[in-house]
């Protein structure tokens, strides 16, 4: 189950495009004295969803922003598709922790904004837009304003928004972080559904271990002090369960206090 990290056996013997739809490779960042990253790789297989786990402050984020082209590295260089990044791009879209809706706009021409913004006749975004509002199971609140939503609601409209423009390559920072337990449960399960049915590559930040076990296809732990990953996980029996039943799976419980194990002596 963990492999080091430089093992891809696992994942490059699938098939015969190219399994890997972002690479990392030897990314360092530093802010002024603050070294974020240090030499960082890894590979991010197509059509399925990586979790950043860690403690706070171990460089998820920076990772993340770096993946998006948000945030130039210091050293080291980020694929997608095989080609460098050097900036945000259309195969990229970046759900964030603070939802960064619109607050003047309905659900329905803030799901549509990203179509809007790359010229999308408003006919046609309005019905790509109804889709995936239906998809993360907002129908009815197209006419809604964001202060009229819950949190977790609005959470949703981000993610419709990110689905929407189909980018290939989802990034969501801590996504589900605002919201109540069970909200987060139901969001968990759909997120699992989205990942099987729109075969979408997943970059999902978390400090849950538990949900990183629940929808993760692959796990990556990255530890502080210099900030690396320390090690892969992939709870590969745990994908093929019943959602219903994968909390109480003997193998979805080793891997949570294997993890635990690996980060309690970084918790301060
Ligand atoms: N703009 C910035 N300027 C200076 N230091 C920064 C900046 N952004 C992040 N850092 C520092 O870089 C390190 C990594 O931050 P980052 O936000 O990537 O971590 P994280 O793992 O996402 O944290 P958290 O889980 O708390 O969100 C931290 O020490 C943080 O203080």
């Amino acid at each position: 189950m963990a492999m080091p990290q430089t093992d891809l056996s696992l994942v490059e013997t699938a098939g015969a495009a190219p399994q890997m739809a972002v690479r990392v490779r030897g990314v360092s960042k530093t802010y002024g004295s603050v070294e974020a990253l240090r030499n960082l790789s890894l590979d991010f297989p197509r059509g399925q969803l990586t979790s950043l786990l860690g403690p706070s402050g171990c460089g998820k984020t920076t990772l993340l922003k770096i993946i998006a082209g948000l945030l130039e590295p210091t050293a080291g260089e980020v694929e997608v598709n095989g080609h460098p990044v050097t900036g945000p791009g259309p195969d990229r879209a970046f759900v964030f922790q603070d939802f960064a809706l619109l607050p003047w706009a309905t659900v329905l021409r803030n799901v549509a904004f990203g179509l809007e913004l790359r010229g999308v006749a408003r006919s046609e975004r309005e019905a790509i837009a109804e889709k995936y509002i239906a998809k993360v199971g907002l129908s009815g609140f197209e006419k809604s304003y964001p202060h009229e939503l819950s949190g977790g609601m609005r959470q949703r409209v981000g993610l419709a928004r990110a689905l929407a423009v189909d980018a290939e390559v989802l990034l969501m920072d801590e996504p589900f972080s605002a919201v109540d337990e069970q909200t987060r449960r139901k969001f968990q399960e759909d997120l699992l559904e989205l990942v099987a049915q729109e075969r979408k590559t997943f970059i999902f930040v978390t400090h849950s271990i538990e949900e990183a076990v629940y929808v993760s296809d692959q796990i990556a732990i990255l530890l502080p002090r210099p900030s690396r990953v320390s090690e892969i996980i992939r709870p590969e029996g745990l994908r093929t369960k019943d959602v219903a039943n994968i909390r109480r799976d003997s193998e979805y419980l080793d891997i949570v206090d294997r993890i635990w194990a690996s980060l309690r002596s970084y918790v301060e």
